[in-house]
């Protein structure tokens, strides 16, 4: 493993666990990486971008007011902006997620504890332009967004309205007199709220809103519109804009609301691929699927996984670098204290973690490719995998958000109080993730999208109709039998299935004697919206296990012994996790019995024994530098303590040996004179 300081001392702990490590870490590597090819230019990149200290700040951003942490962050922003203009660009062409490629986007971590100022211009702007434009439209916004001669941001979501897309009350009403799209904000919960970088940032954005013509309400559209002068940035009139105020996280991302008063934009800047308004107002509806506008919705929740995947291996990184480092409590009196890795509840904490990282980056790449095949479908025309898709990129995104944001939340716990401070690193990806879970679709709203297509899909199935590749196990839904348990990887997936089915067949049969007892239909979903989001839940869980398992079996193919044997304990583990923590419903939908699940409990801690000794290697071979990992407790070298107390010491309540509080009230209330 490659570090930026080759002469560093490392402690000891964490060097003797180095050493007991029995697989080539760098192997691991290249499997995380997706290729030795792209683990090789993700290193180009990352010693380009971070070994000249750009990303360092003088100031740790925990230190600085609202104020300059919002200036730092343009300022690093735009230094990372230039270079991947210059030196990253030629380096960048990886396996690309379309703008551009995951590793820059990775990268730029390392300038940014929260997140940039442009990260709404990369990831939606630049990508609604590529996805909503016609090809003319196109060739004018995009080399000018891509240049970074404007910024731009995605305003979809209102005060009012969030989930609801369809309920949104920005209106953009066609004036076929001037050729021009009235925008207007008619009530309070009407403005813009949210959208990253619109506070103080940008000078676009792409406003989704409802499109009126010749009377008639078109439903939403996206449109192209400049809010603040490219020259002066001042807010042009007719526009109401400010941020939004200080949040969980995402405190450098200047979140903004937006209104608009009878503001005026040419007829051309809607986005005119999937619906056009000719110059005479008439509505013309060019795309094929009515839900195409929602495209850069979906684009973004596949991304998602990635990004949280990575974010939960640097929390793994760091909680388990930190439980090699650490030692506490004295089980065997006469001997020293052990590392508090060595507790199987800390490695039950953390080895789930490592695991799911994995699963999910296997999973994300899967899904992209997935998205690329269904994407060169609707080109020609052809939007069929569309529905399945939805279902697939809703649920993947609901619970890789969900579960990252869990997992790196036990990675604190796992850190004891030293997990607390915002240097260990933790608390930043915390607040980053658990807002993932809620952004680009709430994770109820979008396991309810899945449970929608699993419901149809079922339905399929019991009129004996062909079925999609992820729902094909529905199939044998209607065997009348509980599911042969069996407690071999492919079993288990298998039971996994079963219970995705079962808990389908529950809801369905549920909804169906509501309806019978004279609930509507919407009623009767209603009520069974519990069980649907657990069967959309287990659908999910059913896909990630099946996938992961595949692509380990698919990429260890030709690994040293050690490295196959290692990352199937791994898979293993995952498996054995969630039918533990299934085990109720396991115990309705197979023929699992008590003494199985005993058995599965000794064979899981046993399987928590066998990978104990390459935990830190398992975690090294995430081979996140120290730049990325911000942290205290995970850096390399192990420096916990001294780390802990350098940090301590650069906080501003240390510059004074008595604080300005004393003279002003603790001396004053002390003497009885306050
Ligand atoms: C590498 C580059 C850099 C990358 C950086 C990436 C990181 C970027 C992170 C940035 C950080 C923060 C940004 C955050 C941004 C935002 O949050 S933007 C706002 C996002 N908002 C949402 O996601 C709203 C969620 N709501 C919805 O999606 C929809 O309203 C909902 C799906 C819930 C319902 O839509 P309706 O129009 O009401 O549809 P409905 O009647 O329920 O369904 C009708 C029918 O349509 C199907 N459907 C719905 N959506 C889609 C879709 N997207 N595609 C295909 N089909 C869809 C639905 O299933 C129904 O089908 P059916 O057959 O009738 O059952
Ligand atoms: C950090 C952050 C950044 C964001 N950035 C942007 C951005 O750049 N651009 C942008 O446009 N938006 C942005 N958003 C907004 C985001 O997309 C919405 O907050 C999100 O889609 C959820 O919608 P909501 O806030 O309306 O939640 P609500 O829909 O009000 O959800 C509240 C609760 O109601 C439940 N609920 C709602 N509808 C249903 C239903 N039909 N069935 C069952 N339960 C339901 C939800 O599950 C949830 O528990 C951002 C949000 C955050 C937190």
């Amino acid at each position: 493993m490659t570090q930026t300081n080759n002469n560093m001392t490392v402690n000891p702990d964490l060097a003797m666990e180095r050493a007991k490590c029995n697989f080539n870490v760098l192997e691991v590597t290249h499997i995380f990486d997706g290729g030795e090819r792209n683990t090789l230019q993700r290193k180009k990149i990352e010693d380009v971008a971070l070994n000249s200290g750009a990303s360092k700040d003088a100031l740790g951003e925990e230190h600085m007011s609202p104020k300059e942490k919002y200036e730092n962050a343009v300022r690093k922003s735009c230094i990372y902006a230039t270079m991947m203009k210059n030196e990253l660009a030629e380096l960048s062409g990886l396996e690309s997620f379309g703008v551009s490629s995951p590793v820059i986007r990775r990268t730029a971590d390392a300038f940014f504890k929260e997140v940039s100022p442009f990260l709404l211009h990369l990831g939606m702007f630049v990508p609604t332009i590529m996805g909503q434009c016609t090809p003319e439209q196109q060739s004018y916004w995009l080399p000018r967004a891509l240049d970074m001669q404007i910024i731009g941001t995605y305003a979809q979501t209102e005060l009012g309205h969030g989930t609801f897309i369809r309920g949104l009350e920005t209106t953009a009403t066609y004036d076929p007199e001037t050729e021009e799209f009235v925008l207007h904000s008619p009530t309070l919960s009407s403005y813009k709220w949210w959208a990253g970088g619109l506070g103080k940032t940008v000078n676009y954005c792409i406003v989704v809103a409802q499109l009126y013509t010749k009377g008639e309400c078109h439903g939403t559209h996206p449109f192209i519109v400049q809010i603040r002068d490219e020259d002066t940035h001042v807010p042009l009139p007719g526009i109401k804009v400010g941020e939004i105020g200080p949040k969980m996280g995402f405190n450098t991302a200047d979140n903004g609301f937006l209104g608009f008063d009878h503001y005026r934009i040419p007829r051309e800047h809607m986005l005119m691929k999937n619906a056009q308004v000719l110059k005479d107002g008439t509505y013309v509806k060019v795309a094929r699927h009515g839900k195409l506008t929602y495209g850069t919705m979906v684009f973004v929740r596949v991304v998602l996984v990635n990004e949280v995947a990575f974010n939960l291996a640097k929390a793994s990184t760091i909680a388990v670098r930190y439980s090699a480092i650490r030692r506490q409590s004295k089980p065997k009196p006469d001997e020293v204290e052990p590392q508090i890795l060595d507790y199987v509840t800390q490695q039950h904490k953390l080895f789930i973690a490592i695991a799911t990282a994995h699963a999910l980056q296997l999973c994300s790449t899967w899904l992209w490719e997935s998205f690329s095949a269904v994407l060169a479908q609707m080109k020609g025309g052809n939007t069929d995998t569309l529905p399945e898709f939805h279902a697939l990129s809703s649920c993947l995104k609901a619970i890789s958000t969900s579960d990252s944001a869990h997992l790196i939340e036990q990675c604190r716990h796992a850190c004891g109080g030293h997990g607390y401070m915002i240097s260990s690193g933790i608390p930043n990806l915390y607040n980053f993730v658990s807002a993932t879970r809620t952004y680009e679709g709430d994770y109820t709203v979008l396991l309810l999208q899945t449970a929608r297509f699993l419901v149809k899909a079922y339905e399929q199935a019991e009129a004996k109709k062909p079925l999609t590749p992820t729902v094909s196990y529905l199939a044998h839904a209607f065997s009348g039998s509980r599911a042969t348990w069996d407690n071999s990887p492919d079993g288990i997936i298998r039971s996994f299935q079963a219970l995705a089915a079962g808990k389908t067949a529950v809801c369905v049969t549920n909804m169906r004697k509501r309806m019978r007892a004279g609930l509507s239909q919407v009623d009767a979903w209603e009520m069974s919206t519990i069980q649907l989001v657990a069967a959309a839940e287990a659908h999910c869980r059913a896909v990630i296990a099946d996938t992961y398992r595949k692509e380990i079996v698919r990429l260890t193919a030709n690994s040293s012994p050690n490295v196959k044997v290692v990352m199937d304990q791994l898979t293993t583990l995952y498996l054995y996790y969630w039918a533990l923590e299934r085990t109720g419903d396991l115990l309705m939908f197979t023929s699992v019995s008590q003494k199985d699940l005993v058995d599965l409990q000794i064979a899981y801690e046993e399987l928590l024994l066998k990978i104990r000794p390459n935990a830190v290697g398992l975690v090294d071979a995430f081979d996140l530098r120290d730049e990325l990992l911000h942290s205290t407790l995970g850096s390399y070298d192990g420096r916990v303590y001294e780390r802990l107390m350098e940090e301590a010491l650069k906080s501003p309540m240390n510059k004074e040996p008595v604080s300005d509080a004393y003279s002003k009230y603790l001396r004053p209330m002390m003497k009885g004179k306050l």
